[in-house]
């Protein structure tokens, strides 16, 4: 069944139909003094101020009405059981696994009579306890001095929010380098920076196919070939031994391309919720091990956080409904990402693969057509810089578009007093979002009633910024479960892959049948006349 077909949809768009045109966010606080008390709440580690949110408590209790319909808490269990959720690859989805500690942690309990996830815990912390190893290996080691991470999607989002986000707690001095673009331009820029005695390379994909990933590595493999040709041919292999490492879930192929230190991980942890397992090794090679663990403990609390809280309670679940109660109730196509912190300037990006290749999808797990609107487009940019461009829109513009305000209540180790003004800021634009502008003339006039949700963190630290992320994929699975659709593939990827390569092979044989006119033409300015 649809999720349309449900009577709490029903119940929703009865709702939604009935509400007034003046329906307005400042009229429910007027009316309601308990509004903030009841649309707040501490997660671990993320506070939550859901209150300037077009919704009010029968809509809330519509949604949760909706959320168990879908039988949101089995799929919850089905999930942290193991099972294979991800039904078009028949695989699990276990990335909570990734940070649970060796005992279960908080979930011991709740997934003590699960024998079957004994091993995979038992290989996780293996090899979690190898790649924290080589990264404090790869710390003491003087010589390194770049460390260039090849990868693309998921096996580089992650790593590089990550990386910018815990920059406070960077303890080391070497510089980190992100090649993913297959346009030259980004490896070569890096290559023309560093020095071939003192880099390592990690070559990041969880496949050891994708196309970008593998003509970027074998450019730098062949540069770092010609940069030490005077060695002998056993010197260069030994020096590429040294200098090259693979993340991976495909050790053969790493193999086969001539690196000996490969870390593993497993079909069963998708690309884009990856940054917890060995695809974290730049994170913990730039924070250490110690803080490392300490971003998977924020996540794992999160988890626990996510596993055991009542529905009505439960952070992830209320913003996947109000996700769900914006999309497809009140019509609106995106959401406005506006962290105030230059740490989290990556955050837009790193959700934008984890929402939208998550929930971007028009058919149910069962391959039939999804009738409602799935993921929003997510977007933005770090404050204050976006209130200097986008932001006028988001004011005055004729589309109510959701803003998500995520801010610190300690500023970090930089230029303390900078911090008030950044938040105050942040504060500001919520509230002026909400209550708008109405005296002065008419160009000046800001309608208000315009919704944001407040995120507000200690700091920002490993164990929070874990939190922060691990809220976020439990966000997207919660909405995935309402509209029906497998969250953990990605399908639509794969036809510009298929197509980037027919259009390699048809220039080789200078064959346009069947081709459109205006791809051949292009195909041919660019590459061929
Ligand atoms: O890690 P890899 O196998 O190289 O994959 C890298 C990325 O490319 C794929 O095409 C997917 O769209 C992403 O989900 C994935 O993260």
């Amino acid at each position: 069944m649809g999720c349309d077909q449900t009577s709490a949809w029903q119940s929703l768009a009865l709702l939604r139909s009935q509400q007034t045109q003046d329906w307005d966010i400042r009229g429910a606080f007027a009316s309601d003094a308990r509004r903030l008390t009841d649309f707040s709440l501490q997660a671990p580690h993320v506070f939550a101020d859901l209150s300037k949110n077009a919704w009010d408590a029968q809509a809330e209790a519509a949604l949760m009405a909706l959320a168990r319909e879908r039988r949101l808490e089995s799929w919850r269990t089905a999930l942290f059981a193991g099972e294979a959720i991800n039904t078009s690859e028949h695989r699990a989805a276990m990335h909570w696994l990734l940070r649970m500690p060796a005992n279960g942690g908080e979930l011991a309990a709740a997934l003590s009579g699960n024998t079957a996830l004994q091993q995979p815990l038992r290989d996780v912390h293996q090899t979690l306890d190898a790649m924290l190893a080589l990264a404090e290996r790869v710390r003491g080691d003087a010589l390194i001095t770049d460390v260039v991470n090849i990868g693309i999607g998921g096996s580089h989002l992650g790593p590089e929010v990550a990386v910018n986000a815990l920059e406070d707690w960077v303890t080391t001095g070497k510089r980190f380098h992100f090649v993913s673009n297959v346009d030259g331009h980004e490896l070569g820029h890096v290559l023309d920076k560093v020095d071939v005695r003192h880099t390592l390379f990690i070559v990041a994909s969880k496949s050891f196919t994708t196309a970008e990933t593998m003509l970027n590595a074998r450019s730098a493999r062949a540069w770092f070939m010609a940069q030490t040709a005077a060695l002998s041919a056993e010197e260069q292999a030994q020096a590429v031994a040294r200098h090259f490492v693979a993340l991976t879930t495909n050790t053969v192929a790493a193999a086969d391309f001539g690196i000996h230190t490969t870390l593993p991980f497993w079909d069963w942890v998708g690309g884009r919720y990856s940054l917890w397992s060995a695809i974290g090794l730049p994170v913990a090679i730039a924070v250490g091990a110690e803080r490392f663990r300490e971003m998977l403990a924020g996540a794992h609390a999160m988890d626990a956080h996510f596993v055991q809280a009542p529905l009505e309670q439960n952070l992830p679940v209320r913003l996947a409904l109000l996700d769900v109660w914006y999309r497809n109730f009140m019509g609106y196509g995106s959401r406005c990402m506006a962290a105030y912190s230059h740490g989290l300037r990556r955050l837009p990006a790193y959700l934008q693969q984890l929402e939208m290749e998550s929930n971007g999808k028009s058919v149910d797990r069962d391959g039939r057509p999804v009738r409602v609107q799935t993921s929003a487009v997510v977007w933005g940019e770090p404050g204050t810089n976006g209130q200097h461009a986008f932001f006028q829109m988001l004011h005055q513009g004729q589309d109510v578009v959701p803003v998500e305000f995520i801010a610190l209540r300690d500023g970090g180790k930089h230029l303390g007093a900078h911090h008030r003004s950044l938040v105050v800021n942040a504060v500001a634009q919520a509230q002026a979002l909400l209550m708008g502008r109405h005296d002065g003339r008419p160009e000046q006039h800001c309608p208000g009633n315009r919704p944001s949700t407040f995120l507000l963190l200690e700091r920002l630290d490993p164990a929070s910024f874990g939190a922060l992320v691990a809220l976020y994929e439990h966000r997207v699975f919660c909405s995935g479960v309402i509209w029906g659709i497998n969250s953990f593939d990605q399908w639509g990827v794969e036809l510009g892959k298929l197509l980037a390569k027919d259009l390699q092979d048809r220039i080789a044989r200078k064959d346009w049948q069947g081709v459109d006119a205006s791809t051949t033409a292009l195909v041919r300015q660019l590459l061929l006349d």
